[in-house]
């Protein structure tokens, strides 16, 4: 069984209007004020407690006040993770026919599973996933490998491919021995040079072609 994995953040969905606007109501709990869409799209990546960080840096804050405002940002994240949020264009195509193809799909990502799910469930994706992980499942985060490998080892699949849009994904694909497609219009916060990749696409109509060919050189 050859099995695709993908990132969600940046890679299947652009989830950062949702992020930007939980971040905000939590920072209006307590009138500290408001960031913008383009600094918080910056600061996804590393899962919530990282984001929240950086919100916290970003308006001076103290660092004390980490675990209320996590609490907060998920209370409102996880009541409202997909009004604002839009799958990239050609993703549900790809996914459709990638499962029509035979291939194993699922999901990596460093956002809570429980979110996650949700979001894919929201846009009938749900279906089509065998294998969901997420930044609270495995007790260890993006870039280290044990979250995809243990998507790989859940999906019982052979041979696997990583799509994400970041970094972090391509550290990830790396250490975890898989070949790696990078998604070059998601939030990545470095160069494509700069990024470990055997792949990179813009445009999903050409993801099928370029995973079928990752997988069969995997073999
Ligand atoms: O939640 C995040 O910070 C990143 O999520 P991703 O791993 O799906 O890109
Ligand atoms: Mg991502």
């Amino acid at each position: 069984m050859k099995a695709i994995i993908f990132d969600l953040d940046g890679t299947l969905i652009d989830s950062a209007p949702d992020i930007h606007a939980a971040v905000n109501k939590t920072l209006a709990e307590t009138g500290d004020g408001e960031l913008d869409l383009d600094t918080v799209r910056d600061f996804i990546g590393n899962g919530v407690h990282v984001l929240i960080e950086r919100v916290i840096a970003a308006r001076g804050l103290s660092a004390d006040r980490h675990p209320a405002m996590l609490e907060s940002f998920l209370k409102h994240y996880e009541a409202d993770p997909a009004t604002l949020t839009t799958l990239f264009p050609g993703v549900q195509d790809c996914v459709e026919s990638l499962h029509d193809e035979g291939f194993a799909l699922g999901l990596c990502t460093n956002k809570p599973e429980g979110p996650s799910r949700a979001i894919l469930q929201a846009f009938g994706l749900d279906k089509y996933f065998g294998a969901v992980v997420g930044g609270d499942t495995v007790g260890t985060k993006k870039p280290d490998p044990a979250p995809l490998l243990a998507v790989k080892d859940k999906l019982g699949a052979r041979v696997a491919v990583y799509i994400g849009d970041s970094e972090i994904d391509g550290e990830c694909a790396q250490r975890a021995g898989m070949k790696f497609a990078l998604f070059t219009e998601g939030y990545r916060h470095k160069g494509l040079h700069e990024i470990p990749h055997e792949a990179r696409f813009d445009d999903f109509d050409v993801l099928s072609a370029i995973a079928g060919r990752l997988a069969e050189e995997n073999r």
